[in-house]
């Protein structure tokens, strides 16, 4: 080559350079027209941002509320993934159980944003196999590791740097109708603890039951988190962490987020169930009566769990081969006074009232079957700053002294000296009966003593079922949160092992209230969803010590719940009816007819014939 030559083809490469230069930095900064918003930009892999939309991008794209509040840059998106990436390989180490079950659940979650129908026909196929997975326990280590796992937004995000935009904000959702939500704001997710954003996992996971189990359709249920900040201090020092970065608001401008949102969603929505999930108990109880005479709302954690621990508390009666209408002889200790647990006692203390007469002395003597342990030891009324909501459960000082007992007594001294038919556990605290605490349940004067061991997830069970049988007896009857599978006793007899999960519940609830279009969630409404649910068990199953359904008839279940939820909304005159059946049409359904228009508006995943047709 000449040298003229070489000199023509290094100049016109210097300007191919030079212009591919300018045009890629005029490129950088030139706009991208787009054609969409919302939601369809974020499913666009052309056009998606995720995490590092600006907040003005957010506003000018109507994908406010779409993302985690967090805005990331570009570098720190790809460490979270990048770390994400390493931590299958840590994970590896860890066990594995783990490793699998996040593996399956990444696998599940990626048909989930691909393809609806086909994700629930598989759900429910396989739901015994699956609802551990996309629900507790493996969704808890979904929500601690949500951060890194976040790829595709699924709900919504209100956050406490939203205050004044929410009504506006909810229209960034593009169903038009939506049935129900169930919405956290993070700070008590199942017994793991204050994890801020994460915690939207576990309101995904409750929605998938609603579909799967209740045949809600999927296209009208939205998790919802509200982030108003996290008191988690490892969370608050996590470069990648997704939400915002700031301590829990609190007082009145933590009721304001809440009412703002509230109001939000019910105006959009004026039919929408609300259900609040994992809020630790300094405002689960004070939201509930807040809002529960105005809104169509219940608190899973206090509500459902009472009824499905009042269905397994009437089982254990029965399975003892005595009468439902026993209970109130029941001598009940509970380890935790939490939500949940100050749930159960409340909803315990007035079914043994109902059978007692229903009066003020009935009330008044249920109250002394119960024994509530907390983190402090034996709650009696020498509890100094006791809790308002534990107060009616505080022992007298003199009835206590004759049993043996005082103020902050161990859960084993108190276990020893009661000698309960029922140890129940709500306290988070996993391993907390240990087996000086199952020693002394030995001692119990019932025929057939029942654990609880209600806590989730299964790390936190506060004994397994293998210490339950080999410590208590072949004959215990036992009941745990999280799954567990049945123990071999060695002699050709099995321990079974149920689940006592408020899944068993919430689905019929909310379907039952869906429709029969009752703008409250009425106590009488719970009770109806318990004592039909106590009901499903036959006498054959529960002398065998099966107190609760298995999860693979939960279809089933959950549309006989919704029937008698209905029921009782027409005879408490609550229902409104739900779209082409009015009340009057509602009322003269009878049993079986109440059944079938249950069923006949449960969501099938089946796919429909699609047509096009411009708008
Ligand atoms: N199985 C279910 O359907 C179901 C439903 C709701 C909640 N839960 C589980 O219940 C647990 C508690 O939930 P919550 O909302 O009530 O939580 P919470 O934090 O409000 O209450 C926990 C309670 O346990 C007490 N506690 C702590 N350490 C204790 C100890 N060593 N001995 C006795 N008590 C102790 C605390 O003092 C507190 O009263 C969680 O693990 C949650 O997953 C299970
Ligand atoms: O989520 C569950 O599995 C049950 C319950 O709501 C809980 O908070 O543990
Ligand atoms: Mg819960």
């Amino acid at each position: 080559m000449s040298n003229f030559n070489r000199q023509i083809r290094l100049t016109s490469t210097m300007i191919r350079g030079l212009q591919y230069r300018y045009f890629t930095t005029i490129e950088g900064h030139r706009p991208t027209i787009v054609h969409k918003q919302g939601l369809d930009i974020l499913h666009d892999p052309w056009f998606n941002k995720g995490t590092a939309f600006s907040m003005t991008e957010r506003d000018r794209l109507e994908l406010r509320g779409l993302l985690p509040p967090n805005v990331m840059s570009n570098e720190q998106q790809i460490e979270r993934f990048m770390a994400d990436l390493k931590r299958l390989e840590v994970q590896a180490r860890d066990g594995p159980s783990d490793t699998n079950s996040l593996a399956k659940w990444r696998i599940l979650n990626r048909l989930h944003d691909r393809n609806e129908t086909m994700y629930y026909k598989v759900l429910i196929a396989k739901i015994e196999e699956y609802a551990p997975i996309v629900y507790t326990p493996t969704v808890g280590l979904v929500c601690q590791k949500y951060s890194g796992l976040f790829r595709r937004p699924r709900g919504m995000y209100f956050s406490a740097a939203d205050r004044g935009e929410m009504m506006s904000m909810v229209y960034n959702w593009p169903a038009e109708q939506v049935d129900m939500i169930v919405v956290t704001d993070g700070s008590r997710i199942l017994g793991l603890g204050d994890l801020g954003v994460q915690g939207i996992g576990i309101a995904i996971g409750k929605l998938d039951l609603y579909v799967a189990a209740a045949g809600i359709n999927p296209q009208r249920v939205l998790p919802i988190m509200i982030d108003v900040g996290t008191n988690n201090e490892a969370l608050l020092k996590d470069p990648l962490y997704l939400g915002l970065q700031q301590h829990r608001l609190d007082g009145e401008e933590y009721i304001a987020v809440i009412d703002e949102f509230m109001e939000a969603v019910f105006t959009r929505w004026p039919h929408v169930i609300v259900q609040f999930e994992d809020f630790q108990s300094k405002w689960a109880f004070k939201l509930l009566q807040r809002y529960r005479n105005s809104y169509r709302m219940f608190n899973d954690d206090v509500q459902g769990t009472a009824g499905v621990a009042i269905a397994g508390l009437l089982g254990a009666v029965r399975a003892q081969g005595r009468p439902m209408i026993d209970f109130p002889k029941q001598k009940i200790v509970v380890a935790g006074a939490g939500s949940a647990g100050i749930g159960v006692l409340n909803a315990a203390r007035k079914t043994m009232a109902r059978m007692l007469g229903n009066n003020e002395l009935a009330f008044e003597s249920a109250g002394s079957q119960f024994w509530v342990v907390d983190a402090k030891g034996l709650i009696t009324e020498e509890r100094e700053n006791i809790d308002e909501d534990a107060k009616p459960f505080a022992k007298k000082t003199k009835e206590i002294g004759r049993q043996g007992l005082r103020e902050g007594a161990s859960l084993e001294e108190v276990v020893r000296e009661v000698k309960p038919d029922v140890l129940l556990g709500l306290s988070a605290v996993g391993g907390l009966f240990s087996k000086e605490v199952l020693e002394a349940l030995k001692g119990s004067t019932s025929t057939r003593p029942a654990i609880f061991a209600m806590s989730n997830p299964t790390t936190n069970a506060e004994c397994t079922p293998e210490e339950a049988f080999s410590i208590v007896g072949e004959n215990v009857i036992f009941a745990s949160g999280s799954p567990f599978a049945d123990v071999d006793l060695g002699n050709g007899h099995i321990g079974h092992c149920n689940q006592g999960n408020n899944m068993y519940l919430f689905p019929g609830i909310g379907l039952g209230v869906l429709l029969s279009g009752s703008r409250i969630v009425s106590d009488g409404m719970l009770q109806a969803a318990a004592e039909c649910l106590a009901a499903y068990m036959t006498e054959e199953e529960v002398l065998k010590g099966v107190i609760y359904p298995s999860i693979s008839s939960i279809r089933d279940i959950t549309k006989q719940v919704a029937a008698a939820v209905i029921t009782e909304a027409i005879e408490e005159d609550l229902a409104e009816g739900y779209r082409e059946m009015d009340a009057r049409e509602l009322r003269k359904l009878n049993k079986e007819e109440i059944l079938k228009h249950v069923e006949d508006n449960m969501w099938n995943p089946e796919y429909p014939t699609l047509i096009y047709k411009k708008d």
